[in-house]
């Protein structure tokens, strides 16, 4: 579903170049649960971001589903990104002037679709019917995470990419988010990559990538 061929990043801060990925080579297949881990600053945001369209590298390719992400044009590659794939940020990322059920609506509007009744049954999924008309203030960290991930889902995306989806919850609320978005996964067969420091959370997937100085050393914890 998802290879990467050789993948380069880095950043420039005035003179000096910091390079976060050193040639990247990773290979994913349809419906896996794949978790990135490793220390901060190792580059697990910068790759997650390559590998889900929303930043280009200097060097490689990431392909999705067949798709060299970025070959296409501009408006194909947010078209893409739009219809195949959901993203999850650790901070929700919500609209604050809309309701949740407005929020889980808005991939759907950007597509010129109204996907009304489709976002009431994304917040059902992740059991919060009874909150769709609450804005985002008027709801807890995890409720505002589901809300966010019924965003995600609400397009039936072949892939879904969480960057540190459980980072601002507790413990407990982290667990029952995590859980919810293994088994709509599940439930859809959509491959999900997760980026996550918490080592005890990854263990629930597929497969464990570590990344350490940009490249991925093991798939072991
Ligand atoms: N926009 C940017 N400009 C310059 N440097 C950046 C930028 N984004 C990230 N970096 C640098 O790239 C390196 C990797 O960052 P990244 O956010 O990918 O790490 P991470 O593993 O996700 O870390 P954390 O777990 O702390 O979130 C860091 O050294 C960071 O300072």
């Amino acid at each position: 579903m998802i290879e990467t061929k050789n993948l380069h990043r880095s950043y420039r801060i005035g003179r000096k170049s910091i390079e976060v990925l050193h040639g990247i080579d990773l290979q994913i297949q349809r419906g896996e649960k794949v978790f990135l881990c490793g220390p901060s600053g190792a580059g697990k945001t910068t790759l997650l971001y390559t590998l889900a369209g929303l930043e280009r590298p200097q060097q490689g390719t990431v392909e999705i589903d067949g798709k060299d992400l970025y070959a296409l044009r501009r408006k194909q590659q947010a078209r893409f990104r739009n219809e195949s794939i959901g993203y999850v940020f650790q901070n929700y990322h919500l609209l604050p002037e809309l309701t949740a059920l407005e929020n889980v609506a808005v991939p759907g509007a950007i597509a010129g679709k109204d996907l009304m009744e489709d976002a009431m049954k994304a917040l059902e999924r992740v059991g919060l019917k009874d909150r769709s008309d609450h804005l985002p203030a008027e709801l807890s960290g995890g409720e505002q995470q589901r809300v966010a991930i019924a965003r995600a889902i609400v397009n039936n995306p072949k892939v879904l990419f969480a960057d540190e989806p459980t980072g601002n919850l507790d413990s407990r609320t982290g667990s029952e988010v995590m859980e919810i978005l293994m088994s709509l996964a599940e439930e859809h067969a959509v491959t999900l990559i997760v980026v996550t420091h918490d080592v005890n959370l990854a263990k629930v997937g597929n497969r464990t990538l570590v990344i350490q100085d940009g490249s991925i050393h093991s798939g072991d914890l």
